[in-house]
């Protein structure tokens, strides 16, 4: 099972301080992959993200939901070193992005804001390309990753003339090229058709079960992170609102769209009170 235990308990604090989930997490003493504290940044805009606390465990598959410019991406970009915050760290398995970024991620594959390949080289030579970082990665494991995300078929074929959904799969495949134990995807399923989010999602599913693998996904899609993940951050305006899991909101809610717009609604009460 990817998720099992007890249900979760939150304490729906505002928006801004630490969200704490007591339960059978704790007493289970699940490994924390990911540990993000009082994470912030702010643009000279104004925008951006404040006081994120999160703690994301082994096997998660965690869905990190928020409307455009929730700051998400945001969130992410500091998760895997592309910028700095202004303030706060993330841990991952143990270690400090800021600190120690290449232990913090050595074990960890990701695709942030779109997936970049070389235009000119084939879906197999880019990943060839790729694999010269990893020593364990021999060349059959290219032809798995092309396989398992679909794109096997265009192995010599280039990503020029590659659809956006196709170009999305050929960065899948090179996220989990090296069997990372931590996958940070930034809305993963930009750009495929339903034939491609039911794949991927199922690659999803697999990878949790068999190799334990833990997932960041961000996401505005709603159906697709009900059915894809098993625990939810709801993400708005730069604050994470609360964090449940998947059976506890169907339990609760219903549905994952019925819980996102109870949460923003109670935060605009709580904003609209507090002013
Ligand atoms: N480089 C930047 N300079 C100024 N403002 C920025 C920058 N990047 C993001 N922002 C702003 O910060 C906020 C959060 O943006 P972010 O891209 O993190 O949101 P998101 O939740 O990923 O949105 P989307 O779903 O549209 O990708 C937005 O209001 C955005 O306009």
């Amino acid at each position: 099972m990817i998720f099992s235990g007890p249900a979760h308990h939150v304490d729906h604090s505002p928006a801004g301080t630490v969200l704490r989930e007591t339960n059978a997490r704790e007493e289970q003493k699940v490994e924390k992959v990911i540990e993000i504290t009082g994470l912030t940044k702010t643009y000279p805009n104004h925008r951006g993200i404040e006081d994120i606390n999160l703690e994301i465990g082994k096997g998660d598959i965690f869905g990190f939901l928020g409307p455009n410019g929730a700051g998400k991406t945001t969130a992410m970009k500091i998760m895997t070193g592309l910028i700095r915050p202004d303030r706060g760290d993330v841990r991952i398995f143990g270690h400090s992005v800021l600190e120690e970024y290449e232990k913090a991620t050595a074990q960890v594959g990701s695709i942030i804001e779109i997936a970049e390949s070389h235009p000119y080289l084939s879906a197999w030579e880019n990943l060839k390309q790729i694999a010269r970082y990893y020593p364990h990665v021999d060349d059959s494991r290219l032809d798995e990753a092309l396989e398992l995300t679909g794109m096997l078929k265009y192995k010599h074929e280039k990503p020029r003339k590659f659809s956006l959904g196709m170009k999305q799969r050929l960065g899948i495949a090179a996220a989990i090229l090296s069997r990372p134990r931590l996958l940070i995807l930034d809305e993963p399923l930009n750009g495929l058709d339903v034939e491609g989010m039911i794949d991927i999602r199922r690659l999803i599913h697999r990878l949790a079960e068999e190799d334990n693998t833990t997932f960041f996904i961000s996401s505005h899609l709603i159906h697709d992170v009900e059915l894809t993940c098993t625990r939810i951050g709801v993400i708005l305006n730069g604050k994470m609102l609360s964090v449940q899991s998947m059976p506890d909101i169907l339990q609760n809610y219903a549905s994952l769209e019925n819980y996102f717009v109870s949460e923003v609604e109670r935060n605009g009460r709580v904003s609209s009170s507090a002013s």
